[in-house]
C-alpha cells in the first residue's frame, strides 16, 4: 500500500514523462512470475532515490557537521538511520553522482551482475600520472589497480596464476616468516621499561609490512628492520610511501580543483608517484641481472617476479608498484585490528598461542607449508579480527547492466558505493556481532552456545572484495599476517592497558591515536 501511495506520488512529481510511461506500463502488466522481475515492475525510478544535495552533503563533512571526523563505519551507519538502504550524492567537481548502498541483498544482487569486465572506481590522479606523464612505463600494460575495461582483464588473466596460485605464494614461508622474526626482535628492543612499545607501534609495522611485500613482489630484502640499514633507494621508498598515503586523500576523497588546476601539491603527488616508480624500476632492473646471474637448478621454482618478467618488464614494474600502493596499509591496519583484538581477550589469544605451540613446539621450529596447513584456530582469529577492524570500508563498483536496488530503478554504468562493512556488527549475522569470537568461524564447532557464521549471507563479509575484480593480493596479506601473528603471540603476550582503540578512515581505516601495546615473553 505505502508502496503504491508511493508511486502515485512520484507520478505526479516526477520530471521525467520516459520514467512515467515506463511506470505506467509496468503498472498496467498484472503478474509476472519470477521474484526479480517482480521487483523490477514495482520499481521506482531512478530519479526518486532519496539524496543529499551539495549543500548538505558539504555542510555535513564541515567542522560540526553530521559527519566531521566521523570513521566510515560511523557515517556509513548515520546515513543508512537516515535514508535507509540507499541514498544519492550528488556530482560534486569532477566526481560523478554516485549510489550508496547498505543493505546485504543489494550487495550480493550488485555483484552477481557486475559482469566479466567489472569497473572500480580508481585513483584518478594515478591514473593521470600513468596515462599522460608516465606512458613508456604504464602505456601497454594496464595497472590492475588503476586500469578498466579490456586493458584491465588482459593483465589481470595474467597476473592471476601468479599471484593467487597457492604453491607460488608458499615459496616465501621462509622469507616471510624471518621478516615476522626480525621484526619481533626489533620491536621487543623498542620497549621501554614498562615493557610497552613506543606509541608509532604503527610506523613499525608499515615497516613490516613493507619489508614484507618487497621481499615477495621485489625478490630483494630491503633490510629496513635491521636497525643499520643504509640502502639509500629504500630510505627514499619509506618516505615516498609515507608522503602518498598521507596526501592522495585530500585528492581522491575531499573535493579538489585538480582537474582544472594543478596545484603545487597536486604537483607534489606526481613526483612522489614518479619518485615510487623509478625505485621500483631501479630494482627491477637489478633483479633482471640477479636472475641472469644465478644458476638455475633443475627444479628450480620461479619466484613471482621472475614470472612477471617473463611476461614483461613493464608488467612487472606495474604489479610491484601497485603490490606497494594497494598492500603496505591494508596489511598493516589488519594486523594491528588483529593484535588490539587479542590484547582485549586473553582467553582467545592463550587458546590461539595453544595451537601454535603444538604446531611449532619449539621456538625456533620454522614455519612450512605442511605446518600452516594445520592451524584453524589462527584463520578463524584473522578472519575475526579482520571483520571488527575491517582495513577497507567500502568498495566500488558500476552496475553491471540495468538493475533494480532497494526498490529503485538504476540504470547500467551508474556509479555505486558498496558500504558493506555495516553488516559485519548486524546482529542478524553476526550474533554478539561486538564481541571478539574466533570461534564463530570454526567448522567443527559443536557448542550450541558459540554463534556461527554458517548461515550468513557470505557479502556479509567481503573483506577482500568480490569477484573477479577482487583483491589480487589475498594470499600474500594472509601469508604475512599468519607469520606475524605466528611469531608475536608463541613467545609473547600482548596486552593494552589504554582506552579503547579509535579508527581513522583515510584511504583505508588505519588506527587513531598512539598504539601502546604491552609485550612480555611467556
Ligand atoms: C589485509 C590486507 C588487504 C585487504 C583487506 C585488501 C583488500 C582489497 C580490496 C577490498 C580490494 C578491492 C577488491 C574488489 O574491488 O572487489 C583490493 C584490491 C586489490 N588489492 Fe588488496 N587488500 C589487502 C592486501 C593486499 C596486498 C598485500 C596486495 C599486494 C600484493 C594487494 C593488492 C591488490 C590489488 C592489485 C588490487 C586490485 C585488484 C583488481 O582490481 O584487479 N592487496 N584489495
Amino acid at each position: 500500500m505505502l508502496r503504491t501511495l508511493e508511486r502515485a506520488k512520484i507520478f505526479l512529481n516526477s520530471q521525467s514523462l520516459g520514467q512515467h510511461a515506463r511506470s505506467l506500463v509496468a503498472q498496467a502488466q498484472p503478474s509476472v512470475d519470477t521474484k526479480v522481475k517482480n521487483e523490477e515492475i514495482d520499481a521506482l525510478p531512478y530519479g526518486s532515490i532519496p539524496a543529499f544535495t551539495r549543500f548538505q552533503l558539504t555542510r555535513r563533512f564541515l567542522p560540526g557537521g553530521k559527519y566531521f571526523q566521523k570513521s566510515f563505519y560511523e557515517m556509513h551507519k548515520l546515513m543508512r538511520e537516515e535514508f535507509g538502504d540507499i541514498v544519492k550524492f550528488p556530482a560534486i567537481f569532477a566526481t560523478p553522482e554516485m549510489v550508496w548502498i547498505f543493505n546485504v541483498k543489494d550487495i550480493e544482487k550488485m555483484f552477481r551482475f557486475e559482469g566479466p569486465i567489472p569497473y572500480r572506481r580508481t585513483f584518478e590522479t594515478l591514473q593521470h600520472y600513468r596515462k599522460t606523464i608516465r606512458p613508456d612505463i604504464y602505456g601497454d600494460y594496464g595497472s590492475l589497480f588503476t586500469e578498466q575495461g579490456e586493458k584491465w582483464y588482459k593483465m589481470r588473466t595474467l597476473v592471476n596464476p601468479v599471484l593467487l596460485k597457492p604453491t607460488t605464494v608458499k615459496l616465501y614461508i621462509p622469507q616471510v616468516d624471518e621478516i615476522a622474526k626480525e621484526f619481533v626482535e626489533m620491536i621487543l628492543s623498542k620497549r621501554d621499561e614498562t615493557n610497552e612499545v613506543p606509541a608509532q607501534f604503527g610506523d613499525y609495522i608499515n615497516m613490516w609490512s613493507l619489508e614484507s611485500i618487497t621481499c615477495i613482489s621485489l625478490n630483494r630484502r630491503l633490510g629496513i628492520l635491521n636497525q643499520n640499514y643504509h640502502d639509500e633507494n629504500a630510505e627514499k621508498l619509506i618516505k615516498l610511501i609515507r608522503a602518498f598515503l598521507t596526501d592522495v586523500y585530500d585528492f581522491e576523497v575531499n573535493p579538489s580543483v585538480w582537474k582544472f588546476y594543478e596545484t603545487k601539491a597536486f604537483k607534489k603527488l606526481m613526483e612522489v608517484y614518479d619518485g615510487m616508480t623509478n625505485i621500483i624500476l631501479h630494482y627491477v632492473d637489478k633483479a633482471i641481472e640477479d636472475i641472469k646471474a644465478q644458476p638455475k637448478a633443475d627444479d628450480h621454482e620461479e619466484s613471482i617476479l621472475e614470472k612477471l618478467i617473463k611476461i614483461n618488464k613493464n608488467a612487472a614494474v606495474i604489479m610491484c608498484v601497485d603490490s606497494l600502493i594497494a598492500g603496505v596499509d591494508a596489511t598493516s591496519s589488519a594486523s594491528i585490528g588483529i593484535l588490539y583484538c587479542l590484547a582485549k581477550n586473553q582467553d582467545k589469544q592463550d587458546k590461539l598461542r595453544e595451537e601454535l605451540r603444538k604446531i611449532l613446539p619449539n621456538k625456533s621450529d620454522d614455519l612450512t607449508p605442511e605446518k600452516m596447513r594445520n592451524m584453524p584456530y589462527l584463520r578463524a582469529v584473522i578472519k575475526e579480527g579482520i571483520r571488527l577492524y575491517p582495513p577497507t570500508a567500502a568498495n566500488t563498483r558500476a552496475a553491471g547492466k540495468d538493475i533494480t536496488l532497494a526498490g529503485y530503478q538504476i540504470p547500467k554504468g551508474t556509479e555505486i558505493v558498496v558500504a558493506s562493512t555495516l553488516a559485519h556488527y548486524d546482529e542478524q549475522f553476526f550474533p554478539q556481532g561486538r564481541k571478539f569470537i574466533p570461534e564463530r568461524w570454526l567448522k567443527d564447532n559443536t557448542d550450541p552456545e558459540c554463534p556461527r557464521v554458517k548461515n550468513a549471507n557470505p557479502f556479509s563479509f567481503i573483506p577482500f572484495g568480490f569477484g573477479p575484480r577482487m583483491c589480487a593480493g589475498r594470499r600474500i596479506a594472509e601469508l604475512e599476517i599468519e607469520a606475524l601473528l605466528t611469531r608475536m603471540i608463541r613467545d609473547y603476550r600482548i596486552e593494552w592497558h589504554h582506552s579503547d582503540l579509535k579508527i581513522k578512515s583515510v584511504m583505508v581505516n588505519i588506527p587513531d591515536g598512539d598504539l601502546k601495546f604491552k609485550i612480555t615473553e611467556v
